[in-house]
């Protein structure tokens, strides 16, 4: 026995030789080799299944390996054990040094690969997963047709990290390089927010229950907003983040990505290219906006000192490797509006930033008031009905009602109707992507045309950013981004609504938001 699972539920992986270029990183360690070994001890790998890593760093196999067995101790909840299940996942596990830019490596990486396709079969299969830095993608993926590693006897797979390029241009300069070498079916882009559970559950809440579709429209619908606030600054990731922004890092793909999984028709079939068609439309329908619209709908700040969870932490300014004086946006909100039948009118909300005071990321949809009061909370006031999707750190939902207060009085209080599920129950969203890049399913990974129609909506953003002609804020690290970003809230309803993080929201935390709402829609 090696202590291996038999997950029989979930889909066996096909045999395939999964070629990691720059093993040796961050992601690497952090996020990949974790993600494999539980597939791997979910008992859903085949025989024919072998990584081969490749980086500068040299190793011999053994020596990676034990590299990679000590950051599992950092990087698995709980460490792991040095057992069979270990010893078997280790045996998979190849090391071949090189660098991406020689073309001679890319030949000696191959006789290496082929020496492990004759020692077992896998299929004639080939992944190759590029988690480097952005400037080696295009000229990785020329570099596997020109050394023939991309010709495959079986299937050949592309997966690529994010960044996809740094705006319109680059992202299509990009893109044809790696068509020169793979077809759009075969490049599997990486956007890890739609590999998260709760992320990947809108489209079941959407529309595997009748009570919600009927009502998903600007006539039952006042609002959305979508928060994806971080503790976190921006640790030693300047040199990419000065670059990036937080437009670049989180807008232009994982926060729209929760815009089209909240937006979009009903596929017609639960079909990759059926579900990914109609997030498309979502983004032709994006109202795109010039200079003038992104001073009125854009609020941009930057963190400064201030204190987290009580602790005292230095602005961005003050933070390793940011250039003095610069002008990275570390905080963005915004009103979008998708100009279609459905969402006419309908203002979404959407607003991420670092040194915030939670971690948490929420979808609040927001059904429109009663046409007419008949009954009133304590303060007169009676609040709207809310239905609130829990991305991270919770894993949940919960509906805001409206129910009468125990008693002679007819006063009525909000109440959360919640549901939550234990996060470390479900795969990690890298665990998930990797397993559906191998068994062929992109649906959950971006196609080209996303990301082009993402680009042209974030392109003229940038250029105002660039410009200055957009204000960038200050706000003190721990609070909820500076106040343009409140004011950027109207009418209905007239407040960010408040995310919870790992808490539950409670009768008075509900109670004291629709006091503040009833202040501010005043
Ligand atoms: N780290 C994370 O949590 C996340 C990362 N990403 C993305 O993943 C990608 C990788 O990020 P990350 O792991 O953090 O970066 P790192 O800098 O930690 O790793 C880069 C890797 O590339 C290798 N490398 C660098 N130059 C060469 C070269 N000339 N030839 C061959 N290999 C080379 C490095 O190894 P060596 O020096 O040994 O050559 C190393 O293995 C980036 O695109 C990033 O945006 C996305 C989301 C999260
Ligand atoms: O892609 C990125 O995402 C993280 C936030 O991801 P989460 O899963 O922790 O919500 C962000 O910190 C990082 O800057 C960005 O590159």
């Amino acid at each position: 026995m090696s202590g291996v699972e038999n997950q029989t539920s979930a889909r066996q992986l096909p045999p395939h030789v999964f070629v990691l270029f720059g093993a040796t990183g961050d992601l690497a360690h952090r996020k990949l080799f974790p993600a494999m070994y539980q597939l791997h001890r979910k008992g859903l790998v085949p025989d024919g299944f072998s990584v081969v890593g490749t980086a500068r760093t040299k190793y011999t196999n053994e020596g990676f390996r034990d590299e990679v067995f000590q950051s599992m101790q950092s990087f698995v909840k709980g460490g792991i054990p040095n057992d069979d299940v270990w010893r078997s996942f280790a045996e998979r596990i190849h090391y071949v040094p090189g660098n991406v830019d020689k073309v001679e490596d890319f030949r000696n990486l191959h006789d290496y690969i082929s020496q492990v396709e004759e020692e077992r079969d896998h299929g004639g299969n080939r992944m190759f997963y590029l988690a480097m830095a952005p400037r080696f993608f295009g000229e990785t993926a020329l570099f596997l047709k020109e050394s023939g590693l991309a010709d495959t006897k079986g299937w050949r797979r592309l997966i690529i990290e994010k960044p996809f390029g740094h705006n319109h241009e680059s992202a299509a300069a990009l893109n044809e390089q790696l068509r020169s070498a793979f077809e759009e079916e075969e490049i599997y882009r990486i956007d890890h927010y739609l590999g998260k559970e709760m992320v990947q559950n809108i489209e079941v809440i959407r529309f595997a229950n009748s009570m919600f579709e009927p009502l998903w429209d600007n006539r039952s619908i006042a609002s959305v907003q979508i928060t994806s606030s971080e503790t976190v600054g921006v640790e030693d990731r300047a040199s990419y983040y000065e670059k990036a922004g937080v437009l670049r890092d989180m807008i232009q793909n994982h926060m729209l990505q929760m815009v089209m999984m909240t937006a979009m028709e009903p596929p017609s079939r639960l079909r990759t290219e059926a579900i990914r068609d109609e997030k498309v439309k979502v983004l032709r329908s994006l109202r795109r906006y010039d200079i003038e619209e992104v001073k009125k709908n854009v609020v941009r700040g930057q963190y400064r000192a201030g204190e987290i969870n009580g602790q005292a932490v230095p602005g961005y300014l003050e933070e390793k490797g940011v250039a003095p004086g610069s002008k990275t946006e570390t905080f963005m909100a915004a009103r979008l509006f998708i100009d279609n039948f459905r969402w006419a009118g309908v203002p979404f909300y959407i607003r991420t930033g670092k040194r915030m005071p939670v971690k948490s990321t929420e979808i609040v949809v927001q059904f429109r008031n009663m046409p007419k009061h008949l009954f009133f909370n304590q303060d007169g006031n009676l609040g709207p009905n809310l239905l609130v999707i829990r991305i991270n750190p919770v894993e949940g939902m919960y509906m805001q009602l409206n129910v009468k207060r125990p008693g002679t009085d007819n006063v009525v209080v909000p109440i959360a109707m919640e549901f939550s599920q234990p996060s470390d129950k479900s795969p990690e969203a890298y665990e998930r992507l990797l397993h559906d890049a191998m068994i062929g399913d992109s649906t959950f990974f971006t196609r080209w045309d996303e990301v082009s129609l993402a680009w042209k909506f974030v392109d003229p953003i940038a250029e105002a950013f660039a410009d200055s002609s957009t204000p960038l804020h200050e706000y003190a690290s721990g609070e909820w981004g500076p106040q343009a970003a409140t004011d950027l809230v109207q009418g209905e309803p007239g407040i960010w609504w408040p995310v919870y993080g790992e808490k539950v929201p409670s009768v008075e935390s509900l109670l004291m938001c629709e006091k503040a709402q009833a202040v501010e829609v005043k």
